[in-house]
């Protein structure tokens, strides 16, 4: 499975858990920075992970920024991406199973080292429930 990671600035240095955590569980992880901690703008980073995945480049992709908030919101932007934050490993397990997100974002100044991993492995085993759910999701589009 490839996955695409990015983050900002403040998701730097978790960024490299994800990236570790993905490459030890055997996922081809495509990191597309930073690669530093310079201040950069988490909109360019979301986008390029969002339009990854949106065009079939990747399976489903990882984000991180400072609250999570900013690249999910600038992920859900492109058109077939469905972000998710994960505040806790449950919602990485209902955001695949429910909403059948394919990206999932974390808080890298809110969400401590295990929460991530253990999210990451929520996120992997689960999977999407369909039925009532897919109605849902289906619904899901740009509407104006
Ligand atoms: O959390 C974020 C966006 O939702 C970003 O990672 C930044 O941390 C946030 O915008 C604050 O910016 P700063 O330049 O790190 O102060």
């Amino acid at each position: 499975m490839k996955i695409a990671v990015a983050s900002d600035h403040a998701g730097f240095e978790s960024k490299k858990t994800v990236v570790a955590w993905l490459e030890k569980h055997g996922y081809a992880c495509s990191d597309m920075g930073p690669y530093n901690e310079e201040s950069v703008d988490y909109p360019d980073f979301a986008r390029k992970v969002a339009q990854g995945v949106a065009a079939g480049e990747f399976d489903q992709g990882v984000l991180l920024c400072g609250t999570g908030i900013g690249v999910s919101i600038a992920a859900n932007k492109v058109k077939g991406i469905r972000a998710a934050l994960a505040c806790n490993p449950e919602f990485a397990t209902l955001a695949r199973q429910h909403n059948n997100a394919n990206i999932i974002c974390f808080s890298a100044r809110f969400s401590d080292k295990a929460t991530i991993e253990q999210s990451l492995q929520n996120w992997f085993s689960a999977e999407f429930e369909g039925g009532r759910h897919e109605r849902r999701v289906e619904k899901i589009e740009p509407c104006c």
